[in-house]
């Protein structure tokens, strides 16, 4: 199946799928590398049944970035439940069959299981997913120097991820504008000038997601505890946190002002404000950023 939209409106991983020829007729024929690049690359996930696994490879089916017959996943049962409507889609148990199928492997098993990953990827094209995980642990365990590193977030399930990447030097130009379609399909890619970068934002982005449940749970608590019924509580919460979001992101305006804004009132919100700051709660977050961030760089 093609998807036809106006060139103004493409989303980028759109554009860049249309030149390695995923859409007929619309062909950069004239260059040798996106025709290497081209629809025939396999892309295998191992552990593509987990929820960062699954977030991938169903956003890549769903916007038509790979199709069934291109995408490979493995996992401990071999049972691919989660693809049940792609019956297109390989799945297999052992690894060993997905790098031998595959042009481009992902890897998206917990950090802990990376030791035990017994494969060879014979310098294929690698993206793993995995926090705390250096490149060159990477390329040592799995046997390539093509690695980039990417860093999801929850919001994969729903495509919202914010998605940085970060290429070793190894890793061609093809290669990225290939790394870079597929991490799209999830949401906003970024490719990243340092791996330094990397291990920042899987504290602040990777992990990012938590800290609005974290606020999101403390906000009902308090609206469970004034008496509020359960269903205005959570409606309440959740319709403030998304609209106060979706507001920050519409108008482009600086989070700092915003809040200077509200302050400005000198009522309800500056009384509220206020007493947060005064208890800590920047440096708290700032505590708690670093926290993080020293775990995702010397993991225990
Ligand atoms: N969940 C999150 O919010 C984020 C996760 N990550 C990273 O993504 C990676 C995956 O995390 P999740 O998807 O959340 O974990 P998960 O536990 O949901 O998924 C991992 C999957 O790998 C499978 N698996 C383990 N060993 C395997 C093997 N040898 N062969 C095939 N499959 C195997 C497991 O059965 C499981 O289905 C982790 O390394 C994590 O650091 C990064 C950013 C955010
Ligand atoms: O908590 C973790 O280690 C992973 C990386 C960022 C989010 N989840």
């Amino acid at each position: 199946m093609y998807i036809c939209v106006h060139e103004k409106e493409r989303p980028e991983w759109m554009v860049v799928m249309r030149r390695w020829k995923v859409c007929p007729g619309d062909v950069d024929s004239g260059s040798e590398e996106v025709k290497t690049m081209s629809q025939d690359a396999v892309i295998g996930i191992i552990g593509g049944q987990g929820w960062m696994g699954r977030a991938l490879g169903m956003a890549l089916l769903e916007r038509n970035v790979v199709s069934p017959e291109r995408l490979v996943i493995s996992s401990r049962s071999s049972r691919g439940e989660a693809y049940r409507n792609w019956p297109g889609v390989r799945c297999v148990k052992d690894n060993r069959e997905l790098v031998a199928l595959a042009d481009v492997v992902v890897l998206s098993v917990r950090p802990e299981d990376l030791a035990s990953l017994e494969v060879e990827l014979d310098d294929k094209l690698v993206i793993s997913l995995l926090a705390m995980a250096p490149s060159q642990e990477i390329a040592n365990q799995l046997g390539s120097r093509r690695v980039v590193r990417a860093m999801p977030n929850a919001a994969a399930e729903i495509r919202r991820a914010y998605f940085p990447w970060f290429a070793s030097p190894q890793v061609s130009v093809a290669d990225k504008r290939l790394v870079q379609a597929l991490l799209a399909s999830c949401g906003t890619a970024r490719e990243l000038p340092t791996e330094r970068d990397l291990d920042y934002l899987t504290a602040l982005s990777g992990a990012g997601p938590a800290y609005p449940a974290l606020l999101a749970q403390s906000m009902l608590e308090h609206a469970r505890g004034a008496g509020l019924s359960e269903e205005i509580a959570r409606e309440a919460v959740m319709q403030t946190l998304v609209g106060g979001s979706l507001l920050l992101e519409t108008l482009g305006t600086e989070p700092g002002d915003m809040v200077e804004r509200l302050i400005a009132y000198d009522g309800t919100t500056a009384k509220g404000l206020r007493t947060m700051m005064d208890e800590g709660i920047v440096q708290a977050i700032h505590r708690g950023l670093d926290a993080a961030h020293r775990a995702a760089i010397s993991p225990p």
